[in-house]
């Protein structure tokens, strides 16, 4: 058996069999498929041995060690889910004596974890799959009574997986006792085929992430043991006895742990696409600013900083919230073991709003990001626009941004009666209480202040989101319309939380350590940390200007302030992406590659389409020649 040690990037970049001769835009659906497969083979491979090396568990920080194949594989890796939803779900939703029986080939089996169906992905209280318990034979019957109940989109689940966490309506003695997991092997570990009474296959192409080979999966009488059920939290019983679980969100745990996870790796898209972007910017040299100079550096254009250095910004803010959101989340999971649920929906109204944040910006920034290339930002080969599709996508998978953000807002609407109530709130909610007994300050022209502000107008949108549901409950609607009523609101109040969250997070994270960082690298931190902070008060001073007491005068020297952090970093711009230490071949880019041979990459990379193997295409001779002949005068 090959031994790796603990990869360090040299080492993986270093297997030739892990290069590509062509570029993957050149290969065919199946091809790229087949092609993601070779790597990711050799990836699992290594990753394998390091998660025994550090004895997998469920709770693990943010690692790098996935980072590696994330540039590697330019696009997904169809084995991701096995590492991101599979092996988490079982380690945090089944008993010991389940996981060391589901999990005793180690990885030699690959999962995905299989909830979304074709007719639902948000509801899950909607889902059609059902689990049914046969007492005779201790086993439970799954099937997809309908095409609407087909799990559809579960990544690596149309030819890659051999086993999938299966969320189904557990049925015991006629009666639903809602969604459960349920472990499942799916294909025959050594032929790899389709077990009997399944209907498995993959989905199609999208908009990008395209290796990540998405599937469906139809159930007919399918049978697995009883014991499949992931019994942690919830059991069935061998006489069919059903044993509620102390809360029955925990079934849906796996999906905070990705959505906690997925700020640090918007962190890790932003600051590929920023590295690019603003590298490419000071090699770039176009037009003028004193007419009588030769062409400047785009970079130098202040326009140019205003579309770029938020990246920069950003991708620290949400480093610095990803690892203040992680250590959130490895408290409340050890609360959580030691019996106390409490903090519980505060997680996961954190845990919603911040992974719609990070994704919805990192989105739009990575746009922003590419169109600031120009058209050369158009090119695959700049990856500019694949990590546009890849970051986009998880707007909506682990749950759909608009829906989490309501999730979010139920938590506030619940925080602001119990703060009407004079209960005491969380840490992250108490700025409520401050607001409904009118102790806040005036306006001041600093981070603090700004924070402060932010906050006031989160609590002024909850508190007209709850004044508005009062209002449709009064003119006779039930509480559950009214909700529908406000939504527009509601939504706001959670988008206002999370950037208020996002900037008090980042200052006071970055104010806390500046004691403990050299001179230097403090003032640049606390410049990115302002920057961001004044960027979004500026983008916000509608609401400002309704929820607190800033003027039209401090709206300007705000302004004045933010122009004046863009020329401090500037001459640090390039050393900022630098310092995010992205190697060429994880950047993947023509155009951000070190080196700065912008141009020169640009034109290898071209010649690599297969159309420039020949000078005529024979599709000149074969449809074009006949027809320009005939109509030539
Ligand atoms: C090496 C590791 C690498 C990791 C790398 C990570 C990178 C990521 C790569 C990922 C690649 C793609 C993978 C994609 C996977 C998927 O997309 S999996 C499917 C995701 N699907 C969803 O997220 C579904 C979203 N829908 C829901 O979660 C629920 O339907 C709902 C919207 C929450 C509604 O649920 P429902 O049962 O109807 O509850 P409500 O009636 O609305 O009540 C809400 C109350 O329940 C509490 N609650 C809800 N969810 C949770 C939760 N997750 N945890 C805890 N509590 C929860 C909520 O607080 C409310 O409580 P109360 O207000 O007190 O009633
Ligand atoms: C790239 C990718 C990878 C994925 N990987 C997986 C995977 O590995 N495993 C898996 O199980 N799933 C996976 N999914 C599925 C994903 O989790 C679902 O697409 C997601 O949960 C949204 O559900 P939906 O697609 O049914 O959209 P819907 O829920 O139908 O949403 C459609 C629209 O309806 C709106 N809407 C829905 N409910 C409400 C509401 N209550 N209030 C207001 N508006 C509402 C939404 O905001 C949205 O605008 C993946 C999806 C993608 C795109």
């Amino acid at each position: 058996m090959k031994c790796y040690p603990v990869p360090r990037e040299n080492l993986v970049l270093s297997i030739d069999n892990l290069k590509d001769d062509i570029p993957e835009e050149y290969l065919s659906h199946k091809e790229c498929y087949e092609n993601v497969i070779r790597k990711g083979s050799v990836l699992y491979d290594i990753f394998s041995e390091l998660s025994k090396d550090r004895k997998h568990k469920a709770h693990q920080a943010p690692s790098n060690a996935y980072r590696i194949s994330d540039g590697i594989m330019q696009n997904v890796n169809p084995f991701l889910l096995h590492f991101a939803l599979f092996v988490p779900a079982i380690t945090n939703q089944a008993t010991p004596e389940q996981q060391a029986e589901f999990l005793k080939h180690g990885f030699g089996i690959i999962g995905t974890y299989a909830q979304t169906e074709l007719g639902h992905g948000t509801f899950l209280r909607g889902l059609e799959t059902t689990a049914t318990l046969d007492l005779e034979t201790d086993e439970f019957v799954l099937n997809s009574p309908t095409l609407t109940s087909y799990k559809w989109w579960p990544g690596g689940l149309g030819h890659t997986a051999n086993h999938c966490v299966v969320m189904a309506q557990l049925y015991v003695k006629g009666k639903c006792h809602g969604p459960h997991l349920f472990f499942v092997q799916i294909r025959d570990i050594e032929t790899h085929e389709p077990l009997p009474g399944l209907k498995l296959g993959e989905i199609g192409a999208k908009m990008g992430f395209n290796t990540a080979d998405n599937g469906f999966l139809g159930f007919h009488n399918f049978r697995i043991p009883r014991n499949n059920m992931l019994m942690k939290n919830s059991q069935v019983l061998k006489d069919g006895t059903y044993v509620e679980s102390k809360n029955e969100k925990l079934t849906y745990g796996s999906m905070v742990f990705v959505r906690v996870y997925l700020l640090s790796d918007m962190a890790y898209m932003l600051a590929r696409a920023a590295t690019i972007s603003v590298r490419y910017s000071a090699v770039r040299h176009q037009s003028h600013i004193k007419p009588d100079e030769p062409e400047v550096q785009i970079l130098d254009f202040v326009i140019q900083q205003h579309k770029l250095f938020i990246s920069i910004a950003t991708s620290h803010a949400f480093k610095i919230c990803g690892l203040w959101l992680w250590q959130t989340y490895s408290k409340v999971m050890e609360d959580i073991g030691k019996g106390s649920m409490d903090r519980l929906p505060e997680l996961h109204a954190l845990s919603c709003c911040l992974k719609t944040t990070s994704t919805r910006d990192a989105g739009w920034l990575i746009e922003q990001c590419r169109l600031a290339c120009g058209g050369h930002g158009y090119l695959m080969s700049s990856n500019l626009p694949s990590l546009y599709t890849t970051a986009t996508a998880a707007i909506t998978y682990e749950g759909e941004s608009t829906v989490l953000l309501l999730q979010t807002a139920r938590y506030l609407i619940k925080s602001w009666k119990r703060a009407m109530e004079g209960e005491s709130l969380p840490a992250t909610v108490s700025f409520l209480s401050e607001y409904f007994n009118k102790r806040y300050n005036k306006w001041e022209n600093t981070p603090k202040g700004i924070v402060d502000g932010l906050k006031l107008v989160v609590a002024g949108v909850t508190k007209m989101c709850a004044e508005s549901i009062q209002k449709h409950v009064s003119r006779g609607q039930q509480y559950e319309e009214a909700w529908n009523s406000s939504s527009v609101q509601l939504i706001k109040a959670s988008e206002a939380y999370s950037r208020a969250l996002l900037c008090e997070v980042f200052w006071f994270e970055v104010d806390k350590v500046s004691s403990t960082l050299s001179n230097n690298l403090a003032v640049v931190l606390k410049q990115l940390a302002e920057l961001y902070i004044t960027y979004w008060a500026l983008e916000k001073r509608g609401d400002l200007l309704v929820y607190t007491t800033i003027s039209k005068d401090d709206l300007d020297k705000l302004q004045e302030r933010y122009e004046e952090l863009l020329a401090l970093i500037r001459p640090n711009a390039v050393g900022l992406v630098d310092s995010f230490d992205i190697r060429d071949e994880i950047l993947c880019s023509t155009l951000g590659a070190y080196d700065g041979r912008v141009y020169e990459r640009m034109m290898e990379h071209a010649l690599k389409s297969p159309l420039n193997a020949e000078t005529v295409n024979q599709s000149f001779h074969k449809y074009m020649k006949p027809v320009i002949l005939k109509h030539k005068i």
